[in-house]
């Protein structure tokens, strides 16, 4: 027990100690070379105080989480920069751990580049005064070493910053809130304490009777089956939620003219397609990434669906498209309203494909504008029911008017939800595919390994090993592992400037 706790503990002092003596960095955080109202600059290390009075021409130390106006001088001279607010964190109280200066100051080039190259000037090695430009996510990888975060958290941060819709920036903030943090040590815990005793039987197996080596094995073999059974759920929690940060793929299919790039525009308000009265406008699909009520959904317009086509191009655009709908969740029918309304041969070949089998489909009949007796168009929403055998939701829809769009987006909204939902009604979470490789990889990997192991009789010191993978395996996820620096290249290469 002792042996794996210093093993452990040497990790994190080894990444804390590279901490020491490192570099002030600095960054424009605020995303460089626009105009804006306010920018901000962000410096963090044991200089910082120092380029502050450099800065500011102030004696006294600033005051820590008090907003201060200050005006930033160019270093050595009187030639004023900007009239800024300076924020103070005293280390440790700070998002790094070390002394943070923030310099809210006034966006656009030229301001911030001034305010940067002085705080460059103030780099003077010859005596000890070390400061730089941070690289990316280097504020962050500063807090993991400060032992602030983990390395779930920051990446939940980073996820934070990604989220393009609602809903990925709540499951962000889940993972966010130290739940998944908690969950890992707790796993990771486990598994150690059952390693203690696979580790006396190692170290002294001679000295422990048979009985009591089957009682130890068979304890650590039902705890390791259940820790397995909670990894498993977790990763297919993570693998449902998955849709959610790639996006719900939708495809939009119907005979030329039906109106589907019209209703993305109706979905959007916005001209995402080109809308023209001649039948086979939209001659390729086109992926369209929007949001509909907080979920990301990717829609795709295809080429409308025609039996014959002489027009080559057109033919490869709906043999497109029939590819693009087998990878969709969903597949939305448009049909145009017309009295004599059918599905036409191409579609029905379509709706009947063994791929199209799992996909949620949909029907909407637009331009119900066009039928002005609405018995009419009841008749025509009831025959096709039955000529559907009611297996689809069919919904009437005008884009012109906008009637049934709403209709559209609520039913939309719980295909979603169900697309997205867990078995076990558990929240969505997002996580990196760097944690779900390695629950997969490393950790259930380990864990069958270790319980083929014993299964098989072999070894125990083989079956110790692939415990040790499994408990490596949470220690890379979270950030406590010998080795971290590979790890942390890997976490923070995707993170931003300033961050
Ligand atoms: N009256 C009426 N016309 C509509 C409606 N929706 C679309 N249209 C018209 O129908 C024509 C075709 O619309 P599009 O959205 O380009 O149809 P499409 O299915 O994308 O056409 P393709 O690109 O040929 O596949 C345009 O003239 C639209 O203005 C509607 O709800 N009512």
């Amino acid at each position: 027990m002792f042996r794996l706790f210093n093993v452990f503990q040497y990790a994190r002092m080894s990444t804390i100690s590279s901490a020491i003596n490192l570099p002030t960095i600095y960054a424009l955080s605020t995303p460089p070379g626009q105009r804006s109202a306010i920018a901000l600059i962000r410096v963090t290390g044991t200089q910082s105080k120092y380029i502050y009075h450099k800065l500011t021409g102030k004696e006294k130390n600033p005051v820590p989480r008090k907003a201060m106006y200050r005006n930033l001088y160019m270093p050595g001279s009187n030639i004023l920069l900007d009239s800024t607010i300076v924020l103070y964190f005293k280390a440790p109280h700070s998002f790094t751990g070390e002394d943070i200066i923030e310099l809210h100051c006034h966006g656009g080039r030229a301001v911030t580049s001034a305010i940067l190259n002085s705080i460059q000037a103030l780099n003077d090695m010859e005596n000890g005064i070390d400061i730089r430009y941070a690289g990316p996510g280097e504020f962050s990888r500063r807090s993991f070493q400060n032992d602030k975060f983990d390395l779930t958290e920051l990446e939940s941060i980073n996820q934070l910053i990604d989220s393009e819709t609602e809903l990925q920036r709540r499951c962000a903030l889940s993972s966010f809130n130290g739940e998944n943090k908690v969950m890992f040590q707790n796993w990771r815990q486990t598994l150690i304490e059952n390693m203690a005793p696979l580790t006396a039987i190692v170290d002294f197996g001679e000295e422990i009777e048979i009985e009591g080596m089957e009682s130890i094995l068979n304890n650590i073999k039902r705890d390791v089956l259940k820790l397995k059974k909670e990894v498993q759920s977790f990763i297919e929690r993570i693998e449902k939620s998955s849709i959610l940060q790639n996006g719900i793929r939708i495809s939009l299919l119907g005979k030329p003219n039906a109106g589907k790039s019209s209703l993305i525009n109706s979905l959007t308000n916005n001209d995402v397609s080109i809308v023209s009265s001649i039948p086979g406008t939209t001659r390729d699909s086109i992926d369209a990434p929007i949001d509909i009520n907080g979920y990301k959904v990717i829609i795709t317009d295809t080429a409308g669906l025609r039996e014959q086509s002489d027009d080559i191009i057109e033919n490869l655009g709906i043999e497109r498209a029939i590819e693009k709908s087998k990878r969709s969740d969903i597949c939305l029918f448009v049909l145009e309203a017309d009295s004599s309304m059918k599905i036409d041969e191409s579609l029905n070949k379509l709706l009947l494909s063994k791929e199209l089998q799992d996909k949620k489909v949909i029907l909407v009949v637009n331009k119900e504008d066009l039928i002005i007796n609405k018995d009419e168009l009841r008749t025509m929403i009831h025959n096709l029911n039955n000529e559907m055998k009611n297996q689809y939701p069919i919904l009437p829809i005008s884009c012109l008017n906008q009637c049934g769009i709403s209709d559209l987006i609520d039913l939309l909204t719980k295909e979603f939800k169900e697309l997205s939902d867990t078995s076990d009604g558990a929240d969505p979470i997002i996580m990196s595919q760097r944690v779900k490789d390695i629950l997969i990889n490393d950790v259930i990997f380990g864990l069958n390994s270790f319980i083929d192991c014993l299964d098989s009789d072999i070894d125990i010191v083989l079956a110790t090993e692939n415990l040790n993978l499994a408990i490596e395996g949470i220690g890379k996820i979270t950030g406590q592992v010998v080795g971290i620096e590979e790890v942390l290249d890997v976490v923070f290469a995707n993170f931003c400037v300033g961050k």
